[in-house]
């Protein structure tokens, strides 16, 4: 009988770290892992050229290794917590304090790119767990799909925002080679640690 909770290829964060057997310890894992992940994000987010209206950080670099080390969906809770610390008024984005906290700030120009970080995490976490982590071309399209999902719910957003071209102007093209090397290094790194991680075992 197969068990759908060790699926056939672990995710870095499950090579580490095993999953438990007891569903409580389970829990406490998937919880630990959720906090460090929207720490890094966090740290991620204050990384940065406070640009206006949109920032140049390195949250989207780690969105993209949260999916591909973490699984699609303990990416998708710490990406979740992370909009919910901010949410909570917590200043873990890269504006924050200084252009507001909160819901208020979530509204903001940069609040699409906050929701397509769930949806990017999820989606490298989806082809991370489908083995995708272990092959540099393999994880560059599914890196590449990352980003083009944040910044297509970043885009649409600050669209309605400030109008198609002022958004396009300030929140994609400065912002294309930046993403080029954020990928290309996301897709070299992971594949490493697993080399690494390989050879330790
Ligand atoms: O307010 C926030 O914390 C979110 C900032 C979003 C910045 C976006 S993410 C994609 C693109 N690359 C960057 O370096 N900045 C923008």
């Amino acid at each position: 009988m197969s068990d759908i909770r060790f699926p056939a290829h672990p995710t870095l964060a499950g090579a580490v770290w095993p999953e438990a057997a007891s569903t409580r310890l389970r829990f406490g894992r998937a919880a630990l892992l959720a906090l460090l992940g929207s720490a890094v994000m966090a740290l991620s987010a204050k990384l940065s050229v406070p640009f206006y209206p949109v920032p140049l950080t390195l949250e989207s670099l780690a969105v993209i290794l949260i999916g591909a080390a973490f699984g699609a969906r303990l990416a998708g809770a710490a990406l979740v917590l992370y909009l919910v610390e901010g949410a909570l008024g917590l200043p873990v984005f890269a504006g924050t304090p200084a252009h507001g906290l909160g819901l208020a700030y979530m509204a903001g120009p940069t609040g699409g790119y906050l929701l397509g970080f769930v949806l990017a995490a999820v989606v490298v976490g989806f082809f991370a767990e489908r083995g995708a982590d272990r092959s540099v071309p393999r994880l560059l399209g599914a890196m590449a799909l990352g980003h083009a999902i944040l910044f297509a719910t970043g885009y649409a957003w600050l669209a309605r925002l400030i109008g198609p071209e002022a958004a396009w102007t300030a929140g994609v093209l400065p912002f294309l080679l930046g993403t080029a090397v954020k990928t290309l290094l996301g897709a070299l790194l992971v594949p490493s640690v697993w080399n690494l991680v390989g050879k330790r075992r």
